[in-house]
């Protein structure tokens, strides 16, 4: 990976003095806490803050080996989200200082929200901070440098680093991945980004509209695979639309760097030529220097191996957020930190404990159009693999039959709800619109409190927005109620009325 220096200036000065400041000096330990916690990014900085918060008087440590606030502050949804904000505002043709501008905008969010996951806050909320990597010594008991501390309870939140694939020559023509491209000060002429998942998609957008020409190379034959069909392609189209060029079905067989650039050469396309590579092909856990073995916990197929009370192998020892879970979200990791406080250290004789199995969890991919989604979604590869010979039934609104959708020249874009075969449950729901992130909270509610698209047709939705289109889903869904038996019915009280 390049090393690209961290730009110095004062939005970058403030942003390290309040998440690693160089003059921490860490506290003495406890003789035991309460509750240790590895990993200063969300899920970790959630369970600590919330188990200090208490006001209960617990003795609680946070052990951070590199940034507070994770990868979501430093490297991720913040930086990204606001590269995304300023690419959205740039005006054609973007001049090379939009490009810088931009960059500078993200530094500034940073360095301002930085605060929230500062050493000094979480010092003041209590809880005991240190710098440095954490590694077990035993069941009981983790070293950050040469001091030990010892718990009751300790949290694994150890997060996720940039999966990178073993394509010949990559690592020697140079790339970048999220955790070094938001130091770029200089916008490059040709980008190629590797993998079409989330970060790839949004990137390419934010890219493209700061004028860099991009190329976005998928593995699989379409992007986003978690997301339904319907979503990719609309993606893909919005994508192509704003001159990206999106290759999909493509092995990368070699990379190599001339004076002309980085040659990029693919098993199924002609070789490309760009200027820099952005590697995006998944993630890898941060396990490998936790000492898990002396510790007694385990590995499973996400990282940390966890049951459905976020508890690995080791009772005393639980997991949150990207180190154990699928669902690699901030609000994800956040919602299962609060999870393991309420089990670790609120369920006597085991008794009250939740289940992470509960949970809904909804999920936004912020490209124009955003892609939001919560719950089972068909891929589009076997239909009925969730309920054996009985498929979920599909109700589809385009976005065309929204009027807002009208007024506001949305191109493309629709709501689609899977309901259980046989009841009004809904099992999951994509949204493909702009907003749609804002939007999908209705059915997150919705299938959180366990109301179906019925009960969801007796809300009303103020006109004109795009939210109408959940209205229409859930008439489409009554429409499909009505039996011959009940338009009788109808047509007799009607007659009587
Ligand atoms: C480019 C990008 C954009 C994203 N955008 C979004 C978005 O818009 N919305 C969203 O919900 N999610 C987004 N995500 C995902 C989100 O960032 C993660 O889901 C979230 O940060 C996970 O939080 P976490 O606490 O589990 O792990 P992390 O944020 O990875 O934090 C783990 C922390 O543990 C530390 N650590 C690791 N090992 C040790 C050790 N041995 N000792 C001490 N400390 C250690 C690390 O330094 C790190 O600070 C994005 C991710 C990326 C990369
Ligand atoms: N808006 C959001 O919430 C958001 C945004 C960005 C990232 N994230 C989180 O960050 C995590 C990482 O995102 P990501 O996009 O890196 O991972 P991902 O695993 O979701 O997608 C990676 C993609 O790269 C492709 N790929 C793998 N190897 C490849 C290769 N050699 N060549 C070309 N393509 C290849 C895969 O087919 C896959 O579609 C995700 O789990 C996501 O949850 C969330």
């Amino acid at each position: 990976m390049q090393s690209i220096a961290l730009p110095q200036d004062s939005f970058n000065q403030q942003w390290l003095a309040a998440i690693a400041p160089e003059d921490w000096v860490n506290p003495q330990p406890a003789d035991c806490y309460d509750l240790v916690v590895v990993g200063g990014g969300p899920a970790g900085l959630v369970a600590a803050a919330g188990a200090a918060g208490l006001g209960l008087g617990l003795k609680v440590a946070l052990i951070e080996r590199r940034w507070l606030g994770g990868d979501c502050l430093n490297v991720g949804c913040v930086p990204s989200k606001s590269l995304i904000a300023a690419a959205k505002a740039a005006r054609s043709p973007v001049e090379p200082e939009t490009f810088a501008a931009a960059m500078a905008h993200l530094r500034a969010v940073r360095s301002r929200l930085a605060v929230h996951d500062s050493a000094q806050r979480f010092q003041g909320l209590g809880v005991d901070v240190f710098l440095g990597e954490g590694r077990f010594q035993d069941p009981r008991a983790i070293a950050v440098g040469s001091q030990t501390l010892r718990f009751k309870k300790a949290v694994i939140a150890t997060g996720t680093r940039p999966h990178v694939p073993p394509i010949p020559g990559l690592a020697a023509a140079g790339f970048v991945t999220n955790e070094t491209l938001f130091n770029w000060v200089q916008r490059p002429d040709r980008l190629a980004i590797l993998g079409g998942g989330p970060i790839g998609c949004e990137l390419a957008q934010a890219f493209a509209r700061l004028g860099t020409h991009v190329t976005l190379i998928q593995r699989r034959s379409r992007l986003l695979p978690r997301e339904s069909a319907a979503a990719a392609a609309i993606v893909q189209r919005a994508l192509e639309r704003e001159g990206i060029t999106v290759l999909t079905g493509q092995t990368v067989t070699q990379v190599d760097r001339s004076p002309l650039g980085c040659e990029i050469q693919m098993a199924q396309h002609p070789a490309i030529v760009v200027d820099e590579i952005l590697v995006a092909t998944g993630r890898s856990p941060n396990v490998e220097t936790l000492n898990l073995e002396v510790a007694q916990v385990a590995l499973g197929p996400q990282g940390i191996a966890v049951n459905d009370f976020l508890q690995t192998s080791n009772p005393r020892i639980f997991a949150a957020g990207d180190v154990c879970q699928g669902d690699r979200f901030t609000h994800a990791a956040d919602a299962a930190a609060r999870l393991v406080l309420q089990n670790a250290l609120f369920t006597p004789f085991g008794l009250g404990k939740g289940r992470w199995s509960k949970v809904t969890i909804p999920r936004v991919t912020y490209t124009d159009p955003e892609v939001a989604s919560v719950g089972w979604i068909d891929p589009g590869e076997g239909i009925s693999s969730i309920i054996p010979g009985r498929a979920p039934r599909l109700i589809e609104v385009p976005l065309s039959q929204v009027d807002r959708a009208q007024t506001d020249r949305v191109a493309e874009g629709c709501l689609q709800v899977w309901l259980a075969p046989d009841r009004d449950q809904i099992l999951g729901a994509t949204l493909i619109a702009p907003h749609a992130g804002e939007t999908i909270g209705e059915i997150a509610l919705a299938m959180a409190a366990g109301w179906g698209l019925g009960r969801l047709a007796k809300v009303v939705h103020p006109y004109p927005t795009q939210a109408e289109c959940i209205k229409k889903a859930a008439d489409a869904y009554r429409k499909t109620q009505l039996s011959d038996r009940t338009r009788q019915l109808l047509a007799w009280l009607h007659r009587w009325s």
